[in-house]
Formats: structure tokens, sequence, C-alpha cells
């Protein structure tokens, strides 16, 4: 009961995710596959076309990953992205030019429409985005060149016999200012019918879920956090009350953050335990302060206090909010770096001899809002910045202290206020205030201060792996610089943090 999809075998190209995501948004569900793929794995009545994508190899070298010949066999359409197109050319006779150097950037391309599928109703110069070396000199026999550059001979060709269709630059880019039509074509060719919505995936969800489940129980760790409340949700639809929730606070959440959860979450009438942890989770950190410590008693202490409280339920199943990049991270497909690393519930099905319940896999964090919104989570949570497991324990350099984790609760809860107001918020990809080690001296009423310093962070990233500062108006930073140092006692300084990651990292620790 799979959706129509299309496979897309990853080779390791830095854009494989931008192109899942641009068949998304044309309303078709892609799968990625690795390089290794077979075509008994990606086989399948479901199955409409193949996307190969680009990669880091010469195809020229030695053991540069390669094509199960077979996947040319499975009678349905082949699209092959820059290294796709270079190792079909290679594996099917063509013939390849390796270059010491790299063609990357715009370029202008003269495409043949009247000659070609893919470019079909398109016009006949475009500008496409290139990042390559190697170029494909000759088309093997049988393809027609459908596009060329001055410097490069084959930039697109195809073989509609056979179904296969390349291009050598990259249509997922949105520098190619036709890629959007080109894939659609390509779509249409597969006869994709282009219906994938947040809308079906929550029917077809509901009834994998109820399949997968049946009179069993559920337990899921609820964070307030955008990708674990979308489960809850969707679990919610699918099985009622079999759902069991666990909220746990370790005393270093976001001011007033389980009771805005209990709020949010209250007209569902989901069954949640509620758990105040955090003179347990105080206490075990006590005194300190190296950053990778600090994780690990949080991430411990997590399992045990969750295993505890789950225990109770006696549950058949662990609900998890994973999505799509957290599939693609930790499998390490394409060679993605693992940046943020998942402390909490790693561990737990194993040791609570629990199966996974998923129902988020597929989705990548548009598609989770998405799908959050037509279940009906309120926007403000919909909307949300990422909060890291380990809270504000992060952003707490130097030992950490009830009455430190307060103080920064105050002056982070003044920052939001303000970003929200004048809709700062949802310019940004992520916001916090971070209380630094640091006491400097001030004045304030004719009295010499001698107080903590604090620094507001707020960046605009993709995908959270680069990050760049935000530009917030001088006259916010002001205002939001006042009131701080007004309405939070213990801080008398705050500074604007201005670098990008890299070379920082978006949290202090
Ligand atoms: N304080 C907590 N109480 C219960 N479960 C938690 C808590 N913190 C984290 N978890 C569990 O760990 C998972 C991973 O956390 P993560 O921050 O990656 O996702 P999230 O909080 O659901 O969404 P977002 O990425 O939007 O913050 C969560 O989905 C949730 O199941
Ligand atoms: O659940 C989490 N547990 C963690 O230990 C953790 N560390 C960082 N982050 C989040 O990951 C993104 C990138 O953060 P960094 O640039 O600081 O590595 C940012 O969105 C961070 O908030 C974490 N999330
Ligand atoms: N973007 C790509 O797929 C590049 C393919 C190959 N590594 C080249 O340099 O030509
Ligand atoms: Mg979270």
């Amino acid at each position: 009961m799979h959706h129509e999809r299309i496979a897309i075998i990853d080779y390791g190209s830095q854009y494989t995710r931008l192109i899942t995501r641009r068949l998304r948004e044309l309303g078709a569900f892609g799968l990625v596959y690795g390089s290794g793929a077979t075509a008994a794995e990606i086989a399948g009545a479901d199955l409409k076309g193949v996307i190969l994508s680009g990669g880091p190899n010469s195809v020229l070298e030695p053991g540069a990953p390669d094509l199960d010949p077979a996947i040319l066999e499975l009678g349905v359409p082949i699209l092959g992205i820059c290294y796709g197109q270079q190792l079909l050319a290679r594996n099917l006779g063509g013939q390849l030019h390796r270059s010491a150097s790299r063609e990357y950037g715009k370029a202008e391309i003269q495409a043949m429409p009247e000659h070609s599928m893919l470019f079909e109703g398109l016009p006949h110069a475009q500008q496409v985005w290139m990042s390559h070396g190697d170029h494909v000199e000759a088309a093997p026999a049988g393809f027609t060149v459908t596009a060329k550059t001055p410097s490069v001979p084959v930039a697109a060709m195809e073989d509609p016999k056979r179904g296969i269709y390349c291009l050598q630059f990259h249509p997922e880019v949105t520098h190619s200012t036709q890629g959007t039509p080109l894939l659609l074509n390509f779509l249409r060719h597969c006869g994709m019918s282009l219906d994938w919505n947040a809308g079906n995936f929550i029917e077809e969800k509901v009834k994998a879920i109820r399949e997968q489940v049946g009179q069993g129980t559920v337990v899921l760790g609820l964070s307030g956090g955008v990708d674990s409340s979308v489960a809850a949700l969707l679990l919610h639809k699918a099985i009622g009350k079999q759902l069991t929730c666990v909220f746990v606070d370790h005393g270093l959440m976001r001011k007033d953050e389980m009771k805005q959860v209990q709020a949010y979450f209250a007209p569902f009438e989901l069954n949640v335990i509620w758990v105040d942890a955090s003179e347990e989770f105080l206490g075990a950190l006590a005194g300190v302060t190296d950053p990778e410590q600090k994780r690990k008693i949080i991430g411990g202490k997590f399992i045990e206090v969750f295993e505890r409280e789950a225990g109770k339920v006696k549950a058949d199943f662990l609900g998890q909010g994973t999505t799509y990049p957290d599939v693609i991270e930790s499998s390490g497909i394409g060679g993605a770096i693992l940046v943020k690393s998942h402390h909490n519930v790693g561990g737990l099905p194993e040791r609570m001899k629990l199966k996974l319940v998923e129902p988020l896999r597929e989705l990548f964090k548009d598609e989770v809002r998405a799908t959050g919104l037509a279940l009906g989570l309120p926007e403000e949570m919909n909307q949300r910045h990422p909060f890291p497991g380990p809270g504000l324990a992060v952003r707490l350099p130097g030992a950490i202290t009830r009455e430190r984790a307060t103080i920064l609760q105050n002056a982070d809860a003044i920052f939001m206020q303000e970003l929200k107001e004048s809709g700062w918020y949802r310019k940004t990809s992520q916001a916090f205030a971070v209380l630094l080690p640091v006491q400097t001296v001030g004045i304030m009423g004719d009295e010499r201060t001698f107080e903590w310093m604090c620094a507001l962070r707020a960046v605009t990233s993709e995908d959270f792996m680069t990050a760049d500062w935000a530009r917030l108006p001088h006259e916010l930073l002001d205002r939001i610089a006042q009131r701080i140092v007004r309405e939070v006692k213990g801080i008398n300084r705050v500074v604007y943090d201005i670098t990008s990651k890299p070379p920082a990292t978006i949290e202090y620790e």
C-alpha cells in the first residue's frame, strides 16, 4: 500500500536532499537509496522512475560507485544527473573527458527542445548550475545530444528507446532557471500522478499505524518540539487512548515550558505523564563544567527517568518523531556528516525491548509542519525553533545552578517575546540567549554592579549544518538589551553574537 515512488540513488552529492525536496514540491514521493542499491531492492509495482544523483567521485577512477545494470532493465525511465550522466555514458560506451579544473557555478546552455522529452516546451537558451570536473565528450550509441555549452559538448543527452535521460548540470538547484519544469517533464513521462500531499499522507499513515500497532500500546517522549508533537497527534488520531506520552522536565527547559505545552495540548485530550525531574537532573549536574560530560549526564538521566515512567505503562511500542533528515544523517547515506547528535531516545528501544513506530520517517521538516497544521497543532507550536535535547545546559557554559538557569530563562523569554512581536521570530531559524560565566562591572542608579554577561544568538539556516548570524535591526537589539538589563536581576551586560557557522557552532557547547 505504498504510494507511487521515484527511487533516488545517492552517489553522495550535496544536492541529493534537494532532489527529493523538489520532487515533493511537485507532488511526487521520492525515496533515497544508497549507491550500492540493486534492482531487486528498488523494484516494485509502485516504482515509476529512477534518478541517479551527482557525486564527488570520478567515474574514471578505479572503485568509483557503480550502477547495477539490471536497474536499466526495470522498464521505468531513468534520469542521470551529473555523476549519474557520466556513469551511464561510461557504462554504455560513451567517451569521457577528465579535466584538472572544475567548472562550478552558473553557465548558459543551448538546448534542443525540438529533439527532447526533457526540454520539451522550454527555451533554447537557459541558465543552469554546473558543478563538475569530468564531462561526457561523446554520447554513447543510441543517444541524441540535447544540450551543449561552449566548454561542455554533451550538457544533456537522451535515449528515448531505452528511456534514459541525462543532464550534466543540476536541475534541482534553483540557479538552474528551468530546473523545475525539467523535473516535471521527467515525472510526467514516468506517469506520476503528482498527488502527494499532507492530507493523503495522514490518511495513509493512520491506516498503517493501526495495522502495525493493532491492539497494542505505544509510549512516546513528548518534548514540546515540532517533531514529537506532530508524531503524538498523528498517533493519537490513529490509536487514541492506546498512546501515552511522557514529558520530562529536566529543569533546563525554557521559561514555563511545561505549563505552555500543557496548555497547547489540553484540547486534544492526550494521555500525558508530566514529570518534574528537575531536582534529579540539576543534582547530577552540580559542579560539572565539561560540555561533553554535561551531555552524557543528561542523556543517561533521561533514559533512567523515561524508562521508570514509561515502565508504568507497559507499552509494546516506542513512538518516535524521527524525520527524513534524521534517517539520512544517521544512516550516513551519501556520507552526510552527523552534526546534530540525538542524545536521548537512542538506545531505549533495545533496553526496553520495544518495537518502533516512526510515522514521520519519510518527511522533511516543512512537511512535518504541514502535517502538524493539518492535524490542528497550534501555529505557535508548529513554527517553533528547534530546541536541543540537553536544553539550557548547552547555553550555560560553566557550572549549572538553578539560580543561573532561572536568570537565563528570564533573559531568553524577553528575547523571544521581542522577536515574536517584531515579526523576527519567523525570519530567523533559531534564536536564544546564553548566560556567559563572566562577571563584568556596570553602573546602575549610581551603584556599582558586578554581574553576569548575556549573549544573544540569532541565526538563519537551511539545514543547521551551516548558519549565518541574523541581521537583527539595531533598534530591536537596543530594546532587548535595555529590557534584559532592567528586568533580569543578575545581568548587567548584553552582547550580540556575529559569528557564522562554520567556524562557530550554533550552540555554545
Ligand atoms: N524533555 C523531553 N521529554 C520527553 N521526551 C523528550 C524530551 N526531550 C527530547 N525528547 C524526545 O527526544 C526526541 C528527539 O528530540 P529532538 O529535539 O530531536 O526532536 P523534537 O523535540 O521532537 O523536535 P524539534 O527538532 O523540533 O525540537 C523527541 O522527539 C522526543 O521524543
Ligand atoms: O537534540 C539535540 N541534542 C543536542 O545535543 C544538540 N546539540 C545541538 N543541537 C541542535 O543542532 C543544531 C546544530 O547545532 P550546533 O551548530 O551547535 O552543532 C542546532 O539546531 C542545535 O540546537 C542539538 N539538538
Ligand atoms: N556534481 C557531480 O556529480 C560531479 C561529478 C564528478 N565528480 C565530476 O567532478 O565531474
Ligand atoms: Mg527538541
